[in-house]
């Protein structure tokens, strides 16, 4: 088994299930977004604000080239899937799985931290269109969906672990 990729919008639970996932398995776990924050020193919102998101873009690319050929667990940002490079490196060496939500969901959860700058300052409307924009692209570089509304943490791992044979 390679790397399995969780993707999916702000709020979806990547980096929570991931973590859980990490634990059920015994995996290592790698978030693109800690890893970024990690080797930058920088919070998230300052990379946006001080180099703007495409500098952020190209960071999030230059993480997942580094990652090695380990069974491990990778939570990306939500706009991961919007580079084809990322797709494609994500897709080439690994398991994808696109973690879904319904957007009134989502919303709910998003409202709970102010640490990203593309919903900041946003009304539902605005960031609703974001996440219908972005919705094929996820599809699209998803080798699994799996729905995560109204499911717990543990049964979404589960859920997982049974996709993909590993319990
Ligand atoms: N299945 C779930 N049920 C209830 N709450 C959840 C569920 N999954 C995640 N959450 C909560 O939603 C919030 C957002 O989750 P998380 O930070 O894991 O999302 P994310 O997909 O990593 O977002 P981002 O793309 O911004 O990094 C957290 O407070 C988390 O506890
Ligand atoms: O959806 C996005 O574009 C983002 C999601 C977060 O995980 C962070 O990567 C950042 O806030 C951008
Ligand atoms: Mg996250």
């Amino acid at each position: 088994m390679q790397t399995i990729f969780l993707t999916g919008f702000m709020g979806a639970g990547k980096t929570t299930i991931g973590q859980y996932l990490a634990e059920h398995l015994q995996w290592p776990v790698y978030d693109t977004d800690q890893l970024i924050e990690q080797q930058t020193g920088q919070q998230i919102k300052e990379i946006f604000s001080l180099y703007g998101e495409e500098r952020f873009r190209e960071l999030e690319t230059e993480t997942l080239l580094k990652k090695n050929n380990q069974p491990c667990i990778v939570t990306t940002g939500g706009g991961i899937i919007l580079k084809p490079i990322n797709r494609e490196l994500m897709k080439s060496t690994g398991t994808v799985i696109f973690l879904r939500a319904d957007f009134d969901i989502i919303w709910e959860r998003l409202l709970q931290d102010d640490n990203r700058p593309l919903v900041k300052n946003k009304s539902k409307e605005e960031v609703e269109i974001l996440y219908n924009s972005r919705l094929p692209l996820y599809m699209e570089s998803a080798t699994h969906i799996v729905d995560t509304s109204n499911k717990s943490i543990d049964e979404i791992v589960q859920q997982i672990a049974h996709r993909l044979r590993l319990n």
